[in-house]
């Protein structure tokens, strides 16, 4: 029974229940499933969401806040907003445009884009729309290529890598095990997975993977390096000993392991572990400008969103990631306007109740 009949928790703003209603209709039901399930029973991934709407903003009053400026700068990257677009699989699956339609998106938006090295576009193809591009990496056991897919990367212009560190194998979808869904449809492929004879080799999990391949990274490529998938504060510390240039806080969007504490729930002991020596990332289930705020709040210097840049994808190409990137902007924009913070550094961890 692949599809569910309700495109489930995915709403939050009106304008992302609406991408994500319309991509529900669009989208194959076995593909639906594979952008919105999580792994196990999906504890981990309501408990994302769940989080954020469990705590509540305390407002400062008479601050004289006038029109908020949203504009941060992230690792030397000049953001219009502090929300991202978190590194998904497979955008050709939701929408013909691929990958470079949420580049386009992004450009709009003046935000970075981060680059799944699963991918169904070449790296240069989505760097040619002009977007600031970070790429993700999941390091493969053939170093050798992984090495050459990060330098590839950094060729095409991308300006930092995501090391995603929460996947030493692939989780548990029971949706897609349902669904029978394996693998990308014949003519779509991992443009970026291709090696020298041309064939399209698999994205690997490593569960081998080490701190000493995050030391030789260092030495692959002169790109600032972020680690993906932090949840622990002896992992926080650990990442900034090695060397790392900023954390991102995440459970992969609940598609990981089941059961792993929700994000906003981690944040302030990363956070705390951190103490401001490199910046903070958080993802998973941010759906409205108070998440945003709250996790700003709490700790993070930006956030990014998963899924429902894959409902703007899926409901309308590039219009629709941007539909969804700006509804959350005039949310922030609002949200920071009613709390008294004149821009996002104000928001502090005493308000948050
Ligand atoms: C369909 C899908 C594909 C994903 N693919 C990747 C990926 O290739 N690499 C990665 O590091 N994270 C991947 N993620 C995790 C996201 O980067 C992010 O952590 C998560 O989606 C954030 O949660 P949200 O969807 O609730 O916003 C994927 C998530 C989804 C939903
Ligand atoms: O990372 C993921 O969540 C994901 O869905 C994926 C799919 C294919 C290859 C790599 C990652």
């Amino acid at each position: 029974m692949p599809g569910s009949e309700e495109p489930e928790r995915s709403g939050g703003l009106p304008a992302l229940a609406e991408a994500a209603a319309k991509a529900h209709a669009a989208l194959d039901p076995a593909h639906w499933d594979f952008f919105a399930g999580g792994a196990g029973e999906e504890r981990t991934l309501r408990a994302n969401e769940d989080a954020f709407a469990c705590r509540r903003l305390v407002p400062r009053v008479l601050r004289e806040v006038g029109e908020p400026d949203l504009a941060v700068d992230l690792l030397g990257e000049p953001l219009s907003m502090p929300v991202l677009i978190a590194p998904t699989a497979f955008h050709r699956l939701a929408h013909p445009g691929g990958e470079a339609a949420t580049a386009v998106a992004a450009a709009a938006a003046a935000t970075v884009m981060v680059v799944s090295m699963a991918a169904t576009q070449p790296v240069e193809e989505i760097a040619a729309t002009g977007a600031a591009l970070w790429f993700q990496l999941y390091p493969q056991p053939d170093r050798e290529f992984s090495d050459a897919v990060v330098r590839r990367a950094e060729a095409a212009g991308c300006r930092a890598l995501v090391v995603t560190v929460d996947s030493p194998v692939f989780g548990r979808r029971e949706r897609d095990r349902r669904n029978g869904f394996l693998d990308l449809p014949p003519g779509l492929a991992c443009e970026n997975m291709r090696d020298g004879t041309g064939r399209v080799r698999d994205v690997v999990m490593d569960p081998a993977l080490g701190w000493a391949q995050v030391d030789r990274l260092r030495a692959v490529t002169g790109l600032p390096i972020l680690l993906k998938g932090v949840l622990h504060p002896a992992d926080a510390r650990l990442a900034v000993e090695h060397g790392a240039d900023a954390l991102i806080v995440s459970n992969h969007g609940g598609r990981q392991l089941d059961g792993a504490v929700s994000t906003l729930d981690a944040l302030p002991a990363v956070a705390a572990a951190v103490g401001g020596r490199i910046p903070v990332l958080v993802d998973g289930g941010i759906r409205r400008g108070s998440d945003v705020a709250i996790a700003l709040a709490l700790g993070a210097s930006a956030v990014l969103v998963g899924r429902p840049v894959v409902w703007g994808l899926a409901a309308g190409g590039t219009d629709g990631v941007r539909a969804v990137l700006e509804a959350l902007r005039a949310d922030l924009r609002d949200v920071l306007t009613l709390a008294g913070a004149p821009r996002p550094g104000a928001l502090t961890p005493d308000m948050v109740a």
